[in-house]
């Protein structure tokens, strides 16, 4: 097997352009050959939030509290407890918990401090996929559009995201994103040097020409995103490379590009550790360097981008560069051509209406539309936007085709936390010894006490919520999707899930 060395071309290529010393190589190299702690970001509209929080805190190395995030750290892998570990893998599965690289949380950290000053209501993340920077956005109270030009990719951010928020997610290429956004994502594709403390590759495959080629790639990728930014909107630029081909190079060329009309904000009091941006590198004279990647010859206070290495945070490597629009800048884009896979629920279709009176959703049923799908009907909370390919949280879903009884559908554990507050009707409350005994099979009505029997026959069949709301339980005021059969009750909860529920029910007792 290879061995990492000091010598690399990468930390080379940094040092020749004066973005590393020799002691700092000898810190690149040093933290570049120790696993990086495992970071854990907890889903705040998670049923299990407080139960999650409380347990990793008692466990982690380190929590950090940056803005409303709740991050808990582990800094060595194989010291973690077996059964947290397993919690941990658990809850990130069912997205109640997202593991993510403390540096990759950075960009999201500088919108949200951004939002206020600059007014940020609507966010395009332009390159999503798998989705961790998504799911951090959307726990805010902006309205986030996710996307990614790679299908497998979509898919894979589309079940990421669900249970974190109301979020709509495209499935297109740059050059077709239509409609206008306050702030923009930019977190492009790049050589990933900054991963090498979870990759051999930076070490082994690292090549300048790869570096050129994402540059132009890079470069374009804000471009185009410059035409859907509102007016005085912002555009985050980020890479997990430290090279300033793919950073400061990228920069430079857009505000050479359109003096006066970008200006490039200071970030550096949101990410204290991070070390300024550079305005020298070096120009490299070979045939394939593109020109736009030449360093500068004016000033354009470079410095106020971030650069993070590894040894300022125990992470990964990584940039981030907040452009800010203040004047239109004109670069032709085609916004016709619009296509609505979605549309507002018909209030005169007659399922719709069941379901509503079913389950009392006046006070939301501007914000649930209808899925147009030939077979499928879901209800999502969302706005309908096109393109499209997911829309919001998806709230109930279709069980069998052709059928259109209550029973036909179901509510669907993804968009509960949002639903759940306003379905005041199709509730029922259970000890948590009565909860537990639904798991292995639906239990005939009859085994629960008079008061449960009757509030179960006052519900046609169909989806319910089920309360626990047993005193002094770790799992008071919980709430689970039930089925109400013709005699019994049954559940909604998959195997996994109850896994995690004793999971921690063992945990939280023990302690
Ligand atoms: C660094 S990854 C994004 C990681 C993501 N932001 C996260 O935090 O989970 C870059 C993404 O850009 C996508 N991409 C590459 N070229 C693109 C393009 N032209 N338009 C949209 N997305 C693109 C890739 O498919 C890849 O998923």
């Amino acid at each position: 097997m290879k061995k990492r060395s000091v010598d690399c071309d990468l930390f080379s290529e940094l040092q020749q352009n004066g973005i590393l010393n020799e002691k700092e190589r000898l810190e690149l190299f040093n933290i570049g050959c120790t696993p990086l702690p495992l970071c854990v970001r907890v889903n705040q509209k998670s049923k299990y939030r407080d139960l999650l929080q409380t347990l990793f805190n008692k466990s982690c190395d380190e929590m950090k509290v940056i803005q409303n995030h709740k991050i808990f750290i582990w800094n060595n892998n194989k010291s973690i407890k077996k059964e947290i570990k397993e919690i941990i893998d658990n809850a990130v599965e069912r997205n109640y918990c997202y593991r993510q690289e403390l540096c990759s949380m950075f960009p999201p950290l500088v919108i949200e401090s951004l939002i206020n000053k600059y007014h940020i209501n609507t966010v395009l993340d332009i390159c999503a996929a798998p989705g961790s920077k998504t799911s951090q956005l959307v726990e805010n109270k902006i309205l986030v559009t996710a996307n990614d030009v790679d299908p497998k990719r979509v898919q894979i951010l589309a079940h990421r995201l669900n249970c974190w928020g109301n979020v709509n997610i495209l499935n297109c290429s740059i050059d077709q994103i239509k409609g206008k956004y306050d702030c923009i994502l930019c977190d492009a594709p790049c050589s990933g040097d900054g991963t090498l403390r979870k990759s051999s590759n930076p070490w082994f495959k690292w090549k300048l020409t790869t570096s050129f080629e994402n540059h132009r790639i890079q470069l374009k990728i804000v471009r185009e995103s410059l035409k859907h930014l509102n007016e005085n909107g912002i555009i985050i630029y980020s890479t997990c490379s430290m090279n300033p081909i793919e950073d400061e190079a990228v920069i430079h060329s857009i505000l050479k590009e359109f003096q006066g009309s970008i200006e490039l904000i200071d970030i550096h009091s949101i990410i204290p550790n991070g070390r300024n941006g550079v305005s020298i590198w070096k120009k490299y004279d070979t045939i394939n360097c593109p020109v736009t990647s030449y360093p500068p010859l004016e000033e354009y206070h470079l410095e106020r981008c971030v650069r993070i290495f590894p040894q300022d945070y125990n992470s990964g490597g990584f940039f981030i560069a907040a452009l800010r629009m203040n004047k239109g800048i004109s670069i032709a884009s085609s916004d016709e051509d619009t296509m609505e896979y979605f549309e507002k629920a018909n209030k005169d279709n007659i399922l719709w209406n069941q379901l509503k009176n079913e389950f009392e959703l006046q006070p939301i049923e501007n914000n649930i539309i209808m899925k147009k799908d030939n077979s499928l009907y879901s209800w999502y909370n969302g706005n309908p936007i096109y393109q499209s390919v997911f829309c919001g949280c998806k709230l109930f879903e279709r069980r069998r085709k052709g059928d259109y009884s209550l029973s036909s559908f179901r509510l669907c554990e993804d968009g509960l936390f949002l639903v759940q507050p306003f379905i005041k009707k199709r509730r029922v409350k259970l000890s948590l010894e009565s909860f537990l005994k639904l798991q292995d099979q639906p239990v005939p009505f009859n085994l629960f006490s008079t008061e449960i029997q009757n509030e179960l026959k006052k519900w046609k069949e169909g989806s319910i919520i089920i309360e626990i709301t047993q005193k002094n339980c770790k799992l008071d005021s919980f709430y689970f999707i039930g089925w109400i059969g013709k005699t019994t009750l049954n559940h909604n909860i998959s195997k996994e899930e109850w896994k995690l529920i004793h999971l921690l029910l063992k945990e939280s007792i023990n302690k």
